[in-house]
Order: structure tokens, then sequence, then C-alpha cells
């Protein structure tokens, strides 16, 4: 096996694409972030082992179908959820020690499944926080489940319209369609800490068929909220 610049998966090379879909906030899209064999890695490690996904502000934890309808699970830390999280790592340039990845999340939505609008920060915390993102797709066998960014500015370029976003979406702001293997990574941050007001997003209703995303969810355990307010 020969080295060239990418990601190696055990026999298989593997390389993503990333496009800027915003500056401010900044978010991307990463075609082909997981290889479809990766993404079933995922599928298998989570199967038969899902249970209701709650919501969670400071200490509290609370199940509300009426916010949030899906199912998760906590992967195990295997070689190549290992491997996964560190080009997710590398992807944002390792960012400083303090930066920790939440365990990953396999997150299921049946027909009907959603999560309402939300930020991924916590307004309740004072020490450390969500400050990035990435919403993988692992499987794409549904309509409706897109994820939407209300608050960032619409635009109807055929070169995004054509697979990767919904640009004909009756919800304002951004819509990315579900596909296999493909990311959507955001900051929760403004530069300077304080929380980012335009990163609020839903997962759209599942309107037949079923959806299944891959949370990684990064804390900065030396963010502090008094940073954030200018
Ligand atoms: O499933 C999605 O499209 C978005 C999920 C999400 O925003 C979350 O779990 O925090
Ligand atoms: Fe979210």
């Amino acid at each position: 096996m020969s080295k060239h610049i990418g990601v190696y998966t055990n026999t298989h090379y593997h390389g993503y694409e990333s496009q800027i879909v915003s500056r401010d906030p900044l978010i991307m899209y990463i075609n082909n972030f997981l290889s479809i064999s990766e993404a079933s890695h995922f599928l298998h490690l989570s199967e038969g082992k899902f249970q209701p996904s709650p919501l969670y502000r400071g200490d509290d934890v609370l199940i509300d179908e009426t916010r949030r309808l899906s199912e998760f699970v906590e992967v195990k830390r295997d070689d190549l959820v290992k491997r996964v999280e560190r080009r997710a790592r590398k992807f944002q340039g390792w960012r400083r020690k303090s930066t920790q990845l939440q365990p990953p999340r396999v997150q299921k939505y049946k027909e009907g499944g959603f999560l309402d609008y939300h930020y991924d920060w916590d307004p309740l915390v004072d020490d450390g926080n969500r400050v990035t993102t990435f919403m993988i797709y692992l499987t794409d066998n549904c309509t409706g489940g897109e994820t939407n960014f209300s608050r960032v500015k619409k635009f109807k370029d055929p070169r995004w319209c054509s697979s990767i976003l919904d640009c004909n979406s009756t919800y304002p702001g951004i819509t990315f369609r579900p596909v296999a293997g493909s990311a959507v990574f955001w900051e929760n941050m403004y530069p300077n800490g304080s929380l980012h007001d335009k990163v609020i997003h839903a997962a759209l209703p599942v309107l037949s068929g079923e959806k299944i995303g891959l949370n990684l969810w990064f804390w900065d355990s030396e963010w502090k909220k008094s940073q954030g307010e200018t």
C-alpha cells in the first residue's frame, strides 16, 4: 500500500471532498466522509440497542416527543470508530487539547420522527460547551428527514440543488438532504466563543422510510460563558 494524501481504511483508499456552504456560521458539506462499509459498521454496532432519545438542558434530561422523536445508541469505541473520530478531529485542525469528542451517537428516525429547532450549544452551562458538530448520514432510504438551518440564507445554485440541498423546500433557510456517507459540519460559536444565534437547526420530519444518522459533538472544556458575553 503506497502513501497518498488521504485516509486509509484497512484495505481501501478513502477520500472525502469538502465544500464551504456558509462562512457565518461556518457550515461545511463533506461528501463521502464515511465509506459505505464504514457507515454499515455503525449500523451494525447499533443494531437492536436503540432507546428513546431525550433532550438535554443543563443537568435536566427529559423525553418530550413533541420536540424530539427518535431513538439513539451510544456506540462502543472500536478501532473503526476511533479511526472516524481521528478523521473528524483532523478535519477541524485538531483544535486545542481541551476539545474532546462526546461518545458518538447513532440516531434513528422512523416515519414521523424529527427533532425540533434547537442549538447544539447549551445555554445553561457556564464551563464547557459543544463547540462543533458533525451530522453524518448513515442511510438515505427516506423522504423528508432533511437537516434544516432556518437562519442561513437560502441560495439556489443548481450545483448545490441537484443532490445536496433541497432548494424547493418550503422551510426557510437551507435544507440538506440525507445522503449516506456524507456529513454536514458546523461551528456552534462565533470565533470569540460567544454562542452563535444563526446555527439553529432541525431534523425535519421523516415522511416515509427511515433515517439513521451519526452525531459527533465536540466539547471544549475550557469554553467559558463569560468569555462569550461581549
Ligand atoms: O438529524 C439531523 O438531521 C440533525 C440532528 C441534530 O441536530 C442533533 O441531533 O442535534
Ligand atoms: Fe443538533
